[in-house]
């Protein structure tokens, strides 16, 4: 996850290749609720992990269910067979209307038959969001509900303390015209207490979002409980009934999620090599109403093929065709809508979504205030947004896109690094996505390609010990960039050289056969990178490489025309998605040349070998100052006077002598440069 303040998504150009969806986010919650409440314990596959089932996973523990991770993978969940092993307790909910209005539900009517009180709480939106129709509607059964700050919104205390009867003979009325979640809350509650008689809900108003009123009555058979629906404006629950578990039960990828990658395969030409973009986990026999994105994607021209479990999409009719379309049935994923009509050819509009303007944030006024500083016209009404795209593809802007704390502004918008103006998209705060799809940036990292000149680099090179490798690490991790480390490949061939017993003295080295076994070496290496470790023929050799020895023999081989060669390959290839800084001695020069920033960053030699006097005596290594000074000089010497890529600063480069800097100033003044060379310089 990309845990940093924004990240920079590149021009991209086309995508392709298979993803494997995380699981729904509706599923997910109401399958562990159902699980909870159930009697005998369920083994659930495929559960989404993300902040909203986190929460709900939290609550439902201090709630007193037992969970517990299975060695295949699955959560077991020990349901408390709809009794109330806590009589008491205080849920922070974060933002997830997914857990506050089920658990309000559920919650309500056992602390009234238990006598139990509970008050659940969420972040400062979630208070925003009204919930006074379910609050209403449960009161009419008789249960003790106290909205704590504002009536109708949380956070509320949920029963008294004290048993009250519940009033079960009257049909309980809810509002359905504002959010489909209060009546799936009753509909999960309900159950609980439906022993003696049967309990009717009539909905009030017109029913929105009935597709996951859809899930819910699918999940509830799933877990033995089944609702008798009159259109969609009675539904009646059968006395007696009892929540049983299914055992073992599989969530579908999410349907909402696979928006997205509907789009990107609607909008990007498929690269070469690939046959556009492949969706696993979710396909046209899921039980999810945003399954029903398809159809809106096919009517903008996308070319979707799909199985029951799976879903292949090519970009078809281009450019898409400007729609005007009814969305009430996919309200989450018609935001995706919104970003695929930048890609139109005239107008579109989406209406009756007025149910955006109470999610996570008021997402009519996000999508219209974002997609206008791409360059679109929007207009806005109470329950419409329309949308016309930039007339020409210099009318397009670099925008950096406030995400509102919203999961899915930040998955939308990342979609508009495909614009034909070929302009970075800046993200703000992309870790919002962890409400749903923690993942979401890599994995669209990974099925998207651009020309490698788009993918920034930023060099940092210099001499040894002057901090390259601190730094470049400290501004890869906040821009959310790959990192390059290329002096350890050249310690790795050292390494591997002693291994093998071939010689890395300098004289053996100017042997031309000698030269050319070291290159093959280096060809051959086998590496592979976890983290901060470094594996070398599947052993962790990370300590072992950052000896001075092994700098030392880096440094020889090093000189070595057919080992420079042979790493050539491996260093390019650390270009990726959304970017790289690479350190070393030659990136700026040979490497990259071509890189948008370079940096050379040095500092006096007595500094240099104080930092790594320092340095080798924190980890334990006896060290002495002089014999340091001594062999850095020796190690820059060689390196500034070799043949092949010496040392030495690109014409191009910024140089930053960081002797009286200390660690943190360096990183913000190279985290400044880069920011005056981006698009958002401005921002
Ligand atoms: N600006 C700085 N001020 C003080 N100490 C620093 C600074 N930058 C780095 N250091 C410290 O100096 C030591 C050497 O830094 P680092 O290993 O990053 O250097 P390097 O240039 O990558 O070295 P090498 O090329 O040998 O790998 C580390 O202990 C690091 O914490
Ligand atoms: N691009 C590079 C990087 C390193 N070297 C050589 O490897 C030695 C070890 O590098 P460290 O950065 O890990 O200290 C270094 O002294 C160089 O001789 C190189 O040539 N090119």
């Amino acid at each position: 996850m990309f845990a940093i303040p924004h990240l920079d998504i590149p021009p991209l150009a086309s995508a392709g290749g298979t993803i494997r969806l995380p699981g729904s986010k509706s599923i997910s919650n109401r399958v562990l609720l159902l699980a909870a409440l159930s009697v005998g314990h369920t083994d659930i596959t495929d559960l989404l992990d993300s902040d909203d089932t986190r929460v709900m996973l939290k609550a439902l523990a201090e709630l007193g269910c037992r969970i517990e991770p299975q060695a295949d993978g699955a959560l077991r969940i020990h349901g408390v067979g709809g009794a109330l092993p806590v009589q008491r307790a205080k849920l922070f909910l974060g933002n997830a209307g997914t857990a506050m209005r089920p658990l309000t539900a559920s919650l309500a009517l056992l602390a009234t038959r238990h006598g139990g009180e509970f008050e659940l709480s969420g972040i400062p939106r979630m208070h925003e969001r009204p919930i006074g129709d379910l609050v209403d509607a449960l009161r009419q059964l008789g249960c003790p509900v106290t909205c704590l700050a504002n009536e109708g919104y949380p956070p509320l205390r949920l029963g008294d303390g004290q048993p009250h009867a519940l009033q079960l003979e009257q049909p309980i009325r809810v509002r359905g015209d504002v959010s489909s979640q209060f009546l799936t809350a009753l509909l999960l509650a309900l159950p609980l207490v439906a022993q003696e008689s049967d309990v009717a809900i009539e909905v009030v108003g017109e029913l929105i979002s009935r597709p996951y009123i859809e899930i819910t009555l699918n999940l509830l058979e799933r877990f033995g409980v089944n609702v008798r629906r009159d259109g969609w404006e009675r539904f009646t629950i059968s006395a007696g009934s009892r929540y049983a578990s299914p055992g073992r039960i599989a969530v579908e990828g999410d349907a909402s999620s696979a928006s997205y990658f509907i789009a990107l395969g609607a909008l990007a030409p498929a690269t070469p090599g690939t046959d556009g973009i492949t969706i696993e986990g979710v396909g046209l026999s899921s039980i999810q109403g945003d399954i029903r994105f398809v159809e809106a994607a096919r009517l903008m021209g996308a070319n979707i093929a799909g199985e029951a479990n799976r879903l292949h999409i090519r970009r078809g009719t281009w450019p898409l065709k400007a729609i005007d379309l009814d969305c009430n049935h996919i309200p989450d994923a018609a935001m995706t809508l919104a970003v695929m009509a930048l890609y139109a050819d005239g107008t579109t509009t989406l209406s009756n979504i007025a149910s955006w303007r109470v999610k996570e944030t008021d997402r009519i006024a996000a999508m219209a205030t974002e997609a206008r500083k791409l360059g679109a016209s929007v207009e806005e009404g109470a329950d419409y947004i329309r949308i016309t795209p930039p007339a020409r593809p210099q009318d397009w802007r670099a925008a950096s896109i406030h995400t509102y704390d919203d999961h899915r502004v930040a998955m939308c918008f990342s979609l508009a690094a495909f614009n034909p103006a070929h302009l970075p998209v800046r993200i703000e705060d992309p870790k919002c996505v962890a409400k749903t799809f923690p993942d979401y940036f890599e994995t669209l990292f990974q099925v998207c390609a651009t020309p490698i000149e788009n993918i920034p680099v930023i060099c940092v090179d210099g001499p040894t010990a002057s901090g390259k490798g601190t730094l470049s690490a400290e501004v890869a991790e906040q821009l959310g960039y790959h990192l390059l480390d290329s002096g350890v490949l050249y310690r790795l061939v050292g390494l591997a050289a002693e291994q093998a017993g071939l010689s890395t003295a300098e004289p053996d080295l100017k042997d031309p056969a000698h030269a050319r076994r070291l290159g093959e070496l280096a060809a051959g290496l086998r590496v592979r990178f976890e983290g901060q470790k470094t594996l070398f023929e599947g052993r962790d050799v990370t300590d072992d490489l950052r000896t001075e020895s092994a700098g030392m023999a880096a440094s020889r081989v090093s000189s070595v025309a057919e080992v420079r060669q042979a790493l050539l390959g491996l260093q390019h290839a650390f270009r990726q998605l959304p970017g790289l800084v690479a350190d070393g001695r030659d990136m700026g020069t040979v490497i990259f040349p071509d890189a948008r920033m370079k940096v050379f960053l040095t500092a006096s030699a007595e500094q240099r070998a104080v930092r790594r006097h320092k340095q080798l005596i924190s980890k334990g290594i006896a060290a002495n100052i002089d014999g340091l000074l001594a062999d850095l000089k020796a190690r820059d010497l060689r390196d500034i006077s070799r043949t092949h890529a010496p040392l030495k600063a690109a014409e191009d480069a910024l140089q930053l002598d960081n002797s009286g800097m200390d660690i943190e100033q360096s990183v913000q003044q190279v985290l400044d440069w880069w920011q005056g060379r981006t698009a958002f310089s401005g921002s």
